[in-house]
């Protein structure tokens, strides 16, 4: 269930009459997602996504829609706000900012074949070449602000081993992230949760190729090393284990690296910024697990799965991890 607001065809009419891309012909709740209101909208000119954004207000929307826009504009296939006549890329419904994308094709694939990890690469690579000119920058905030607060509010849950190897791990990254050679990443504008749920694939078959990606909603300025960390380390580990599977995990960098070739001074940080996208989704899953936001629809994910990538990504020999 993911309705949470409801839209009545007076609503969508007044919607639709500010935008260029014609009558409604019907609207149909999407299920799946956990943060907005999702619908499909066939229109007599098209197949769009209306979004009714339910946590993120009309001052927090900027970046993330104008970054969409941005990547849309350079022609890669990203769910981006369609703009209105006015220009402008946000409207309004019962008083929540909406706005509307064109629908892409294709589905959430749970263990995406090597040749969709290699696209995946390469999308990801084409979207951090496209941010070099996108003006705007936010910071992360499941980032090491986020890890020091939430540290003392989870002290009192997680058992003793746990929490030190929490605060060792952001004493660690936070010193890594003061050194010349972390500030020297190049970095920008980045998905930072491009999770397989958050790209769409299209099936023929055996085949399978990327339609597109989605949800930017957790977007922000950060090494772009980072980013692929992120993808990697959700792409292409056995879900069970957590460990890389090399041959998806490897088409995955090639894609990226043919696109955007990878240095030695990215080499150098590889397993620190690898534990550091693993952190990152601890840390919040673990808050997410002990704190849960009032009246949340949501089971919780599950923490000790990124406790587990962590640990490996720690305690693997640096030549044992892919890379091209
Ligand atoms: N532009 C789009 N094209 C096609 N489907 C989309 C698009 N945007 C969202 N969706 C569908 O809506 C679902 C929820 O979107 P998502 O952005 O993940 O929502 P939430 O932010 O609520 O988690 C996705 O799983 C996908 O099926
Ligand atoms: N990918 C994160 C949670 C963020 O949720 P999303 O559905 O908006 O991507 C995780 O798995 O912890």
């Amino acid at each position: 269930m993911a309705v949470f607001t409801e839209v009545s065809n007076t609503q969508l009419d007044e919607l639709l009459s500010h935008y260029d891309i014609g009558q409604a012909r019907s609207l149909k709740g999407i299920a799946s997602g956990i943060e907005n209101s999702n619908f499909y909208l066939d229109t007599d000119k098209g197949k769009y996504v209306l979004t009714i954004f339910e946590r993120l207000n009309k001052d927090q929307l900027p970046y993330y829609l104008e970054l969409t826009s941005h990547l849309g504009k350079k022609c890669l296939a990203v769910s981006y706000p369609i703009p209105r006549k006015d220009g402008g890329l946000l409207s309004e419904i019962n008083g929540k900012p909406c706005s509307i994308a064109p629908c892409l094709s294709g589905t959430y694939v749970e263990k995406p074949s090597a040749k969709a990890c290699r696209e995946m690469g390469e999308m990801l690579a084409k979207m951090h070449n496209a941010v070099e000119d996108f003006p705007l920058s936010q910071e992360n905030t499941k980032g090491s602000a986020f890890w020091l607060s939430s540290m003392p509010l989870l002290k009192p849950y997680i058992p003793d081993r746990l929490y030190q190897m929490l605060e060792e791990e952001v004493t660690r990254q936070l010193e890594l992230q003061k050194s010349p050679e972390y500030q020297a990443l190049p970095a920008g504008a980045v998905h930072a949760d491009l999770f397989r749920n958050n790209a769409l694939i299209n099936k023929n078959g055996d085949d399978e190729s990327l339609a597109g990606v989605i949800d930017f909603y957790f977007a922000c300025n950060a090494p772009f090393l980072y980013d692929l960390a992120v993808t990697l380390n959700d792409w292409t580990i056995d879900l069970e284990t957590g460990e890389f599977e090399p041959e998806r995990a490897q088409a995955m960098l090639e894609g990226y690296n043919s696109v955007r070739p990878l240095t030695e001074e990215d080499h150098k940080l590889w397993q620190d910024i690898l534990s550091a996208a693993a952190l990152r989704f601890w840390v919040s899953r673990l808050y997410d697990y002990y704190m849960p936001r009032p009246a949340s629809l949501l089971t919780p994910h599950d923490p000790a799965h990124f406790e587990r990538i962590l640990k490996l990504r720690r305690e693997s020999a640096p030549e044992d991890l892919p890379w091209i």
